[in-house]
């Protein structure tokens, strides 16, 4: 008898192997909290994180920030996964790449492209504050955390502590903007369980997650004060972002420009 991991489901299956004849691994029938089945993928180029997170029962699966120039990627490991995949979601309208959702939408028949209704940006599925996104036996809880856009929403899946940051929350920073990310941040970001792991769009010092209480220790932008942040941020002179004109028109509209596409 080997306990081995079951790749296919990134969970821990018991599975008994005796001589040449393996018995299928059988899927363990616990509670939602215990069983997710997560892959953190990285666009080299504008240094985007998308996040694929899936039930291993239902096999009914999500995309967070997918980016266009990595769908090939993306929709090949939902095949390969034999996974089911309902929605593609964004946090926001980005500046710094172009979405993926819409031309996945193409490719998995079935999926519905997801923003929020502030963003004004066309999707199948509009949110806001308050609503669930459930796959399978999880549920994505939606949060807004306006400020680096008026439309951004955090997502937070309370079986596994964990929260989608978008770029509200960076590691050990935040997107741009001043007062209305701080207040947003603080109250539906910070304020979550110390253990809640810190799930982000971006990093661009090689680091893949946080955590609350480290961010609430450590980030030297959002520790200080309001009126401190707000000059902080104000002094960061960050560069314009490369590919900010073609992407925000295009994330409008999911990424594809064709009429009748979203
Ligand atoms: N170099 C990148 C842009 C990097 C950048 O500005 N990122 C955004 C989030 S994506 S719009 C941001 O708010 N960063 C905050 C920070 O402190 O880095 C490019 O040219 O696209
Ligand atoms: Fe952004």
């Amino acid at each position: 008898m080997y306990r081995k991991f079951n790749a296919d489901a990134n969970t821990v299956c018991a599975q008994t192997i005796s001589g040449l004849a393996q018995k299928p691994a059988r899927r363990m029938s616990t509670d939602a909290g215990s069983q997710l089945l997560f892959r953190q993928l990285l666009d080299y180029k504008s240094y985007t994180y998308t996040y694929l997170l899936a039930d291993p029962e239902s096999r009914e699966a999500v995309l967070i920030d997918p980016v266009i120039e990595m769908v090939d990627r993306d929709v090949a490991l939902v095949r390969d996964l034999g996974l089911d995949l309902i929605y593609a979601v964004n946090t926001h309208v980005h500046a710094d790449h172009v979405t993926g959702t819409g031309e996945i939408k193409k490719r998995v028949p079935g999926c519905k492209s997801v923003i929020s209704k502030v963003s004004q940006a066309k999707a199948d599925v509009h949110i806001s504050e308050g609503d669930t996104l459930k796959f399978g036996r999880h549920s994505l809880e939606c949060y807004s955390t306006p400020g680096h856009t008026d439309g951004c929403m955090s997502y937070v899946l309370r079986s596994q502590a964990m929260v989608f940051t978008g770029d509200a929350v960076l590691i050990r920073g935040c997107g741009r903007d001043a007062g209305k990310l701080y207040d947003s941040v603080h109250a539906k970001i910070l304020s979550l369980p110390r253990h809640f792991k810190i799930l982000p769009a971006h990093d661009y010092t090689g680091q893949m997650s946080s955590t609350v209480g480290e961010e609430l220790q450590h980030n030297l932008r959002l520790t200080r004060t309001r009126d401190e942040f707000i000059k902080i941020m104000k002094n960061l002179n960050l560069p314009y972002p490369k590919q900010i004109d073609r992407a925000l028109p295009a994330n409008m509209v999911c990424g594809v420009y064709e009429a009748g596409e979203s």
